[in-house]
């Protein structure tokens, strides 16, 4: 593993490493913010999977986020958003192949070789920021758009592994918007019955056996993929009918941009970190 950024932030240290994922199969980027309190002794983890295009360079640049994490003693987590280099897969979309691995393992050609973001991001990264940081087990996972898909599917998929999931502007139905039927159809193929296990508002109809995970979703009103794409409506009904803790927050005026997030980033920092502390 190597460092390959290092700046002081908010009283911690923003910093990017590579290393060599088994999972993925190529080199990859993540960046790790380590509060003052890490000085100390361990502290607990927040997970954030950035959207369509991003890299791990999207949240620790735009979201003024590590003023945050420094109040609260929280770890912030940021993995690259699907795997890279030259022998891995790629379309000309922007919302297909690298920058859009939707938090999910592939099984179709050319996909699955590489594209195995779901297990990278739940077992491996975990593991290994664990055996090198001074963090503990305890962990949150939140996200935005494509990003907040994977926040809230591997949450609901993982319950003992996450304290607590958020989400900014999440694609909630992969599976009945565009952007997730390009996506599952290449990754997982043209059986729906498949995609079911990728998908929030799918997973949601699933009988829960754990105790769930607390939600929270912050949506912009003025977001140009609110629509098309989002639809947090079906998020609610779906969190209404399994009766899932929910906390969904409309905002008027707010777009799908990096200025949504630096807006309500702290009230999420805070609500993790109560969840984290428990
Ligand atoms: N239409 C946009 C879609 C991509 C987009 O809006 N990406 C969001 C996540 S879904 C993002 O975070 N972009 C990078 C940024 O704002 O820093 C494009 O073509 O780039």
């Amino acid at each position: 593993m190597e460092r390959i950024e290092h700046r002081a932030a908010a009283g911690g240290w923003q910093s990017v490493y590579r290393h060599q994922s088994a999972t993925l199969g190529c080199a990859m980027n993540f960046a790790i913010y380590l509060p003052p309190q890490a000085e100390n002794g361990p502290v607990p983890v927040l997970y954030w999977l950035s959207g369509l295009t991003c890299s791990e360079q999207n949240f620790i640049t735009k979201a003024g986020a590590q003023r945050y994490a420094a109040e609260h003693g929280v770890a912030i987590v940021c993995p690259d958003t699907s795997p890279r280099g030259d022998e891995v897969a790629d379309d000309p979309g922007y919302d297909l192949g690298k920058g859009a691995g939707f938090y999910l393992n592939a099984t179709q050609t050319p996909w699955a070789s590489h594209y195995r973001m779901y297990d990278y991001v739940v077992s491996e990264l975990p593991a290994l920021v664990e055996q090198h940081f001074p963090v503990t087990a305890a962990r949150a996972i939140s996200g935005h758009s494509m990003g907040g898909h994977g926040a809230l599917m591997i949450a609901l998929r993982e319950p003992d592994r996450y304290r607590s999931a958020s989400a900014f502007s999440p694609i909630v139905a992969p599976s009945q918007v565009p952007w997730g039927e390009k996506a599952f159809g290449a990754y997982l193929g043209i059986d729906r019955q498949s995609w079911s296990a990728w998908d929030t508002v799918a997973l949601l109809s699933r009988p829960q056996t754990h105790t769930p995970v607390p939600l929270l979703v912050d949506q912009g009103l003025a977001d140009e993929f609110l629509e098309k794409q989002l639809r947090p409506e079906l998020l609610q009904a779906a969190c209404d009918a399994a009766g899932h803790p929910l906390q969904l927050n409309l905002h008027a005026g707010y777009d799908h941009s990096y200025y949504f997030i630096a807006s309500f980033i702290g009230e999420h920092m805070a609500w993790h970190a109560q969840a984290l502390r428990n």
